[in-house]
């Protein structure tokens, strides 16, 4: 996958950028917290059936192949985008599904999520981590799928998330061989140029909302962002 930086870099100093970053969280945090939970449950649901066509035959050429698919997603919080239909999906297409752990330093391990695996709240953020053993990155490097949380994600890949950096951290490791798609709202898709970003920021392969799943950088794509709604 490519992931090489927009350019130019924006021309913003640190005060700018960390400014341009809370506004933008902020706007995107209320209209969050303002989401009707049946229409979640209904965007969720759409999402997974988006991404489907594209996911299962690299599912089902993986397990042909004698090797368990992986695919690394999120326990959401209340106000994120849900994951819950496309994890049981998952499970029943018989992939492995790795959710973060916070670790110090602002590092995440992985561990295997299940239905109804035992899980305990984080200690400083509101998520859900299960309680099971815990993998390095290590466990992600041959992935079909990271589908990273976001609060926004813009055209060029560039992808904003709570803060923490630890997707950023992680992101910057992980082999470019595995696809990374940012999962949001489909309001939270900008037009490009319009997440602010750092040097440590690597933009993102594609968006995944209820309306679609749309490609930005890959290379049997055109250079510019292309809207797969149906993708097969
Ligand atoms: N579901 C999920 N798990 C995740 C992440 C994430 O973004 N989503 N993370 C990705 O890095 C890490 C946790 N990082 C986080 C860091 C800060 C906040 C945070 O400040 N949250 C706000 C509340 C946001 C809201 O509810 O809308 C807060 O506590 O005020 C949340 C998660 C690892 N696990
Ligand atoms: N690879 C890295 N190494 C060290 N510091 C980093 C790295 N990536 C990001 N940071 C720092 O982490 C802090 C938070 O970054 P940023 O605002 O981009 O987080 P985010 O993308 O919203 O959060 P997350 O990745 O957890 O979803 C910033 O101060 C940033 O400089």
């Amino acid at each position: 996958m490519d992931r090489s930086r927009p350019d130019p870099c924006p021309a913003v100093d640190d005060d700018a950028l960390t400014a341009a970053k809370a506004e933008l969280r902020s706007r995107h945090r209320a209209a969050r917290r303002a989401l009707d939970p049946a229409e979640r449950a209904r965007q969720a649901e759409a999402a997974a059936e988006h991404l489907w066509p594209w996911l299962a035959p690299r599912l089902a050429a993986a397990r042909g192949a004698g090797r368990t698919p992986v695919v690394a997603t999120v326990l959401p919080m209340a106000s994120e985008p849900d994951t819950g239909p496309l994890r049981t999906r998952l499970i029943e297409a018989g992939a492995r599904v790795l959710v973060p752990v916070i670790e110090p330093e602002r590092r995440m391990s992985w561990t295997d999520w299940t239905p109804g695996v035992p899980v305990t709240r984080a200690g400083n953020a509101p998520v859900d981590e299960p309680t099971g053993p815990r993998h390095g990155p290590d466990a992600l490097t041959d992935a079909l799928l990271v589908l990273a949380p976001a609060l926004a994600v813009d055209r060029s890949g560039m992808r904003m998330g709570q803060g923490g950096g630890y997707y950023d951290r992680f992101l910057a490791d992980l082999p470019g061989s595995v696809p990374v798609v940012a999962h949001v709202f489909a309001r939270e898709l900008l037009p490009a140029g319009e997440v602010p970003f750092e040097p440590t920021d690597r933009p993102v392969d594609g968006v995944l909302t209820a309306d679609g799943l749309t490609w930005l950088t890959a290379a049997e794509r055109p250079a510019e962002a292309v809207h797969l709604p149906d993708a097969q």
